[in-house]
C-alpha cells in the first residue's frame, strides 16, 4: 500500500468532455463580465496582467477574452486562464448551476483508499479554487474531506515537469507517492521525480489508446 495517492482530474476521475464541454462552455460567456466586474480582486488583476504579458495583447476586455477563448479552443492550460475559469466555476457550483460527475469506479475507490488509511491529494491544471468547488458539489455530495491537499500549476508548477512533483513530495513529506493520470507525459515527469505511476487508459477518452510505455496501466481505479 502506498502512503499517498495523488490524482489528476480530467480523463482520470471525470470525463474529458465534462471539462472541455460542460465547464468550458459555462466559463466562455462569463469571462468578459467577470473581468469587468472583479477588476479590483487582486487574483483577477494578476491574471489579467499575465494574459497581457503572455499574449502581447494590450487592448480591452474584448481582446483579452479573444485570447482566453483561443487558449480554451486549443485546450492550452495556461495559468491565468485556469485562475479565471476557477473563479467562475466556483460561483457556478455554489449557485447550483454546476454539479461534478465522476466515472462510476471513482467515488468507491476514493472512499476505499481513504478508509484504508491511504492519504489522498489532487494535482490538476484546474486551479485549487476550482478543484475545491468541484469536489464540494458532486453527484455524491461533498467529497472535500477525502483530500488532504490540492495542487495546481500555481502552487506546484507545470504538470509535465519533474520539479513540480519534487515540490509536491516536499509538501507531503513523503517519497511513497503514487500518481494516477491519463497523460503519459505527466507520468514520465512524476516517475523522474521518483514517484510510482499508474496510467489511466479509459476507453473512449483522448488517451484511451495512448502508449503508456513503462507505466502500469489500468482502465478504472
Ligand atoms: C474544476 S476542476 C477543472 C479541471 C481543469 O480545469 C482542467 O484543466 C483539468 O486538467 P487536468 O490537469 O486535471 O487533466
Ligand atoms: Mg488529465
Amino acid at each position: 500500500m502506498t502512503e499517498w495517492v495523488v490524482l489528476d482530474i480530467e480523463g482520470t476521475l471525470s470525463a474529458t468532455d465534462q471539462v472541455l464541454v460542460t465547464l468550458y462552455d459555462y466559463a466562455r460567456p462569463r469571462l468578459g463580465p467577470w473581468i469587468d466586474a472583479h477588476g479590483d480582486d487582486p487574483a483577477v488583476a494578476e491574471a489579467v496582467a499575465q494574459v497581457r504579458e503572455l499574449s502581447g495583447v494590450d487592448g480591452g476586455t474584448d481582446e483579452l477574452v479573444r485570447v482566453l477563448h483561443g487558449w480554451m479552443d486549443a485546450d492550452q492550460k495556461v495559468t491565468p486562464l485556469k485562475t479565471l475559469q476557477g473563479l467562475i466555476w466556483q460561483r457556478g457550483y455554489a449557485e447550483g448551476d454546476l454539479v461534478a460527475e465522476f466515472f462510476p469506479d471513482v467515488v468507491p475507490a476514493l472512499r476505499r483508499w481513504h478508509a484504508e488509511g491511504t492519504k489522498l491529494a489532487v494535482f490538476s491544471s484546474g486551479s485549487v479554487a476550482g478543484q475545491v468547488a468541484f469536489f464540494a458539489h458532486t453527484t455524491d455530495g461533498d467529497l472535500t474531506s477525502l483530500f488532504e491537499f490540492h495542487f495546481d500549476t500555481v502552487n506546484a508548477g507545470p504538470k509535465r515537469e519533474a520539479g513540480s512533483y519534487l515540490k509536491i513530495a516536499s509538501v507531503l513529506g513523503s517519497s511513497d507517492i503514487t500518481f494516477y493520470s491519463d497523460v503519459p507525459a505527466e507520468l514520465h515527469a512524476a516517475a523522474e521525480a521518483g514517484w510510482q505511476t499508474v496510467g489511466v487508459a479509459r476507453p473512449g477518452e483522448p488517451y484511451g489508446d495512448a502508449d503508456f510505455g513503462p507505466h502500469r496501466t489500468v482502465d478504472a481505479l
